[in-house]
């Protein structure tokens, strides 16, 4: 297993964001969380990527333990990421947004990063740029290299801010609902990414996604989590036949009630 996530908890205060959670994600899987609003999928990625520290349980990434290391040092292991709200430097090109997710510090730090990359280490570039060519050709964003983030379409951000998160070739990519806001067409081609990533690049996926119709089709198995605990994972087919989850959403639109 690639990651092992074993009875994880954690509470804001009163709040408890998730109840003795445990999964696995096998290498080149891509592995689906959906659930209501508040059920905790996002705090799950957060401890995943090092920005929550679970107050009980232990999470293992290629069978090393990720307690007690810092964020800074996901990227090292071969951990990427993008976030619910897009986070790309909107004035820069698309080009400087994706090299400079080459940057390890970037990944937590953004002015610690930004600081590193302009006072001295244009000597990587080269290196970078042939990594990032490809992920530009990838993802076919080569008509818009030269573009400023800020002036693209919500769905091209998303793109770009994949292109960033993938741009160091992590092992395992957490993706937190990458098709949100989208349009059925840029979903469509969101998802083929995702798809490719996965099965042409090996990349082993979790992504929280509350569109139902795209996770049921492109998951190779699903966790519903409901009020910070695991109600089942399984195939998405086993996932959609389970009791509690029918009663979760059945009757209401699928596409809505993640
Ligand atoms: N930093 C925080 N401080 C306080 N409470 C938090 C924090 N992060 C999450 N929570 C709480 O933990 C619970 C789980 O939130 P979380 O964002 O993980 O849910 P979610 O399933 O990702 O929801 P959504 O689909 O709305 O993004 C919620 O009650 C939320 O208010």
């Amino acid at each position: 297993m690639l990651l092992e996530v074993e009875n994880v908890s954690l509470s804001f205060g009163g709040i408890q964001a998730l109840k003795d959670v445990s999964f696995s994600v096998d290498e080149a899987e891509l592995f689906s969380i959906i659930g209501p609003n508040g059920a905790g999928k996002t705090s799950m990625l957060n401890c995943i990527s090092g920005r929550y520290t679970p107050d009980s349980g232990d999470i293992r990434f290629k069978g090393r333990s990720l307690s007690g290391l810092k964020p800074n040092h996901r990227p090292d292991l071969g951990i990427g990421r993008t976030f619910q709200n897009l986070a790309l430097f909107d004035h820069m090109t698309v080009l400087d947004n994706i090299l400079v997710g080459r940057h390890h510090l970037m990944k937590n730090n953004f002015l610690t990063g930004m600081a590193y990359w302009f006072g001295g280490a244009q000597h990587e570039e080269l290196e970078h740029r042939r990594v990032v060519e490809d992920i530009i050709d990838f993802l076919e964003i080569q008509h818009i290299r030269n573009a400023v983030a800020g002036t693209l379409s919500y769905g091209l951000r998303k793109r770009v801010e994949l292109a960033r998160a993938v741009a160091l070739r992590p092992h395992l990519v957490l993706l937190d609902e990458p098709m949100a806001g989208m349009n059925m067409e840029e979903k469509e081609d969101m998802a083929r990414y995702v798809v490719d990533l996965n099965e042409e690049w090996g990349m082993t996926v979790v992504m929280i996604e509350h569109d139902m119709g795209v996770v049921m089709d492109i998951s190779h198995r699903v966790m519903v989590l409901d009020f910070g605990a695991k109600v089942v994972d399984g195939l998405p087919d086993e996932v959609m036949a389970n009791e509690h989850v029918k009663r979760a959403y059945l009757g209401a639109d699928l596409g809505e009630a993640a």
